[in-house]
């Protein structure tokens, strides 16, 4: 049972309500004055991930403080409650174990008193033979060519995954090339098949359920393509595999079980991409280094169980996330990674975070009296500097930020890698320092303005600072770091979700526009002119009817 206290009632939620009255009016510009130790003091590292925290609106007593916020919240049971496979998605009577699938240290892990570890393992085996076969040629299409491409057919949690862990580890490319049809709009798969060759490629179909409209209407739409272009029902097994936890869906589909890569329900689909949900990255970046992105998650997945709260990183961010949200009223966080190959990381975390922490009922039940997950948003940088970063800068909303780089390239053509560099170090310092009116005078002065035009110009030219970020510095994105940083993420949702006093495991509010599009759907199908809903959505329908 996980602990359902509201955190607004702890005793260190009200010292934190007065210390906030102390550390608002601080600038960080004072904090380092004041302090030549914080970055030692607030920077933890864990194996290549030096996560640097110190340019954040907080001293030694706001940590401690949030620290004590952890553990009077019970996140130390909560986080014991997960491992240990305890039924902490309650509404939806399931144990929460994405740590299972890549538990490398195979301790027992217990569901209902039985190890999921050997079913685990097997599947692991299973997904290492099959990818190996498809990438040694082995496994021939029904004219006798190997695979050259792959597409994995799923959405939200069966596609997010596996399309930003195989951009993020391009440099790790096998010969197969992916491709990802997640969209029900036709374009998605139209453009997709315009790419491929039914004797030559592979579909996944990739869904928890198997019954995700999206997902089984593009799967339709393949097979179609494939029986159509050559291929017959006899031929379906050689080209169709499915990764679900429904055989019995997979089955009625006409993919043979047989090519059906299992997982269990107690791995939510925004935590799936080391269950078999993964196979498309196997198959992209070969399986040894899908095993080893195993071992990054893992590891921190040991960091987060064991480190002491001070030392450990998924709760530190989770509680300077908090005390952002709830204290400063930020309303979003945005994700910076200074890695092209890392572009789809905050769309990533957007379905990890929001999915997870948009929710208004706590655990008991009732309407929360706060707020509780923020709005996720980013795109890599540079780009974002050229683009948003005016508004972190000097807009009215603080906008707490993690930055996100690695010191070696996986391309380093010329000066680039420290180009981009000195930018992802320059953001977080300005974002901090900002530029008083004294700096920006003695600088229109130096440019040799008068002083009319200073008086003018220097308002718009002064960047108020004391912007906090995280500076997370990997030493490179190799799969091992990407793996801990994708369980550091999880994690600090977790954390939230604990303190928030919410259930960050189910997603109901996902179901209402799906059930209303079931009914909408007949609607379409007629040329009837439609009265039965608001004066809006009937005038939307009528007027789509006569357009199309
Ligand atoms: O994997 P599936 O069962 O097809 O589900 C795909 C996605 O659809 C749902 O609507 C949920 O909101 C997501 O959490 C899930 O990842």
């Amino acid at each position: 049972m996980l602990p359902a206290i509201d955190f607004t009632s702890t005793n260190a939620f009200k010292y934190l309500t007065d210390h906030y009255i102390d550390i608002a009016p601080k600038s960080l510009r004072e904090l380092f004055g004041t302090d030549s130790e914080r970055f030692k003091k607030f920077s933890i590292q864990f194996e290549d991930i030096l996560v640097d925290y110190s340019k954040n609106r907080t001293d030694e007593q706001t940590v401690a403080l949030l620290v004590q916020l952890a553990k009077e919240c019970g996140v130390k049971e909560a986080i014991e409650a997960m491992f240990t496979g305890e039924k902490i998605n309650v509404t939806e009577n399931r144990e929460v174990l994405h740590t299972a699938l890549r538990n490398r240290s195979n301790t027992p892990v217990l569901v209902d008193g039985k190890d999921v570890m050997p079913a685990v393992n097997a599947v692991l085996a299973q997904m290492k033979t099959f990818t190996e076969a498809v990438l040694s040629g082995e496994w021939k299409g029904y004219t006798g060519k190997a695979i050259t491409d792959v597409v994995n057919i799923g959405i939200g949690g069966s596609d997010l995954g596996p399309v930003m862990v195989t951009e993020a580890l391009k440099a790790y490319k096998t010969h197969l090339n992916l491709h990802f049809v997640s969209n029900v709009d036709g374009t998605h798969i139209a453009e997709a098949l315009k790419k491929i060759d039914p004797e030559t490629t592979l579909f996944l179909i990739a869904s928890k359920t198997f019954t995700t409209q999206e997902t089984m209407a593009n799967a339709h739409s393949a097979r179609d393509w494939f029986l159509n272009n050559g291929g017959t029902e006899a031929d379906v097994a050689k080209h169709f595999a499915a990764l679900s936890t429904n055989a019995s869906a997979v089955s009625k589909f006409g993919i043979d079980t047989k090519n059906m890569f299992e997982f269990w329900d107690w791995v939510g689909g925004r935590y799936s991409l080391c269950s078999a949900i993964g196979l498309s990255i196997a198959l992209g970046i070969g399986f040894d280094k899908f095993e080893e992105l195993l071992d990054g998650a893992h590891a921190m997945d040991l960091h987060f169980r064991n480190a002491e709260f001070e030392q450990n990183i998924p709760v530190i961010l989770a509680l300077l996330g908090i005390w952002y949200n709830n204290f400063f009223e930020a309303e979003s966080h945005a994700i910076l990674p200074y890695d092209q190959y890392l572009h789809r990381f905050a769309a990533y975390f957007q379905q990890g975070d929001m999915e997870s922490n948009g929710k208004y009922v706590d655990r008991n039940g009732n309407r929360v009296e706060y707020e509780t997950g923020p709005i996720i948003w980013g795109e890599p940088g540079t780009n974002g500097q050229h683009a948003f970063y005016q508004l972190i800068h000097q807009g009215t909303k603080l906008v707490p930020c993690d930055f996100i780089a690695p010191a070696q390239s996986h391309n380093p053509v010329g000066e680039h890698h420290t180009l981009l560099l000195s930018n992802f170090f320059a953001q977080t310092e300005a974002l901090m320092n900002g530029k008083t009116h004294e700096e920006v005078v003695a600088e229109l002065q130096a440019q040799g303005k008068t002083g009319a035009e200073i008086e003018k110009l220097a308002p718009f030219k002064v960047f108020e600072g004391n912007r906090p970020t995280n500076s997370i510095l990997v030493k490179k994105v190799t799969p091992h770091v990407l793996g801990s940083l994708i369980a550091m993420y999880e994690h600090k949702i977790f954390v939230q979700g604990i303190i928030w006093n919410i259930y960050s495991f189910d997603q109901w509010g996902v179901e209402l526009g799906k059930q209303l599009a079931g009914k909408i759907l007949p609607e379409l199908r007629t040329a009837d002119e439609v009265s039965t809903h608001d004066s809006s959505t009937n005038g939307l329908i009528n007027q789509y009817k006569e357009w199309r």
